[in-house]
């Protein structure tokens, strides 16, 4: 059986008995395969999953930084920090679009544009 994951402090070897020389193979660590077709493939999606994270993480950023904006122009001029209605709208986009882990993120999201209460 395959092990799960790829430790970091080095190789792991199989323990399925493939190979069938008596020799482990090693697997490679970066990628977790000793596949050189599957480790080709997994270097070419992990580009594109690091490209998507820097825009998650921008994103993200640019998300606290207008909510940040709205909060204190509204408490500028006399209004409330917060409009819960509009929080649960939001709450309730994200748990459509993605159930329970959706529900969770959105709450993540509106604490980063909170900043410091
Ligand atoms: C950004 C706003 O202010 C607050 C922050 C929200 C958000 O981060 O989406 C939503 C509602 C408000 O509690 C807003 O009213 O639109």
């Amino acid at each position: 059986m395959m092990t799960d994951v790829a430790e970091q402090s080095g190789s792991l070897e199989r323990d399925d008995g493939r190979t069938g020389t008596g020799q482990p193979e090693a697997t490679d660590a970066r990628t977790g395969t000793d596949d050189s077709a599957a480790a080709e493939r997994i270097v070419a999606i992990r580009q594109r999953i690091d490209e998507i994270d820097r825009t998650i993480i921008a994103l993200w950023q640019e998300r606290a930084a207008l909510s940040q904006e709205v909060g204190a122009t509204r408490m500028a001029s006399g209004g409330t920090r917060l409009v819960l209605s509009r929080e649960r709208e939001i709450l309730e986009r994200f748990r459509q679009a993605l159930g329970g882990d959706g529900t969770q993120l959105a709450l993540l999201l509106l604490r980063a544009g909170r900043g410091p209460l």
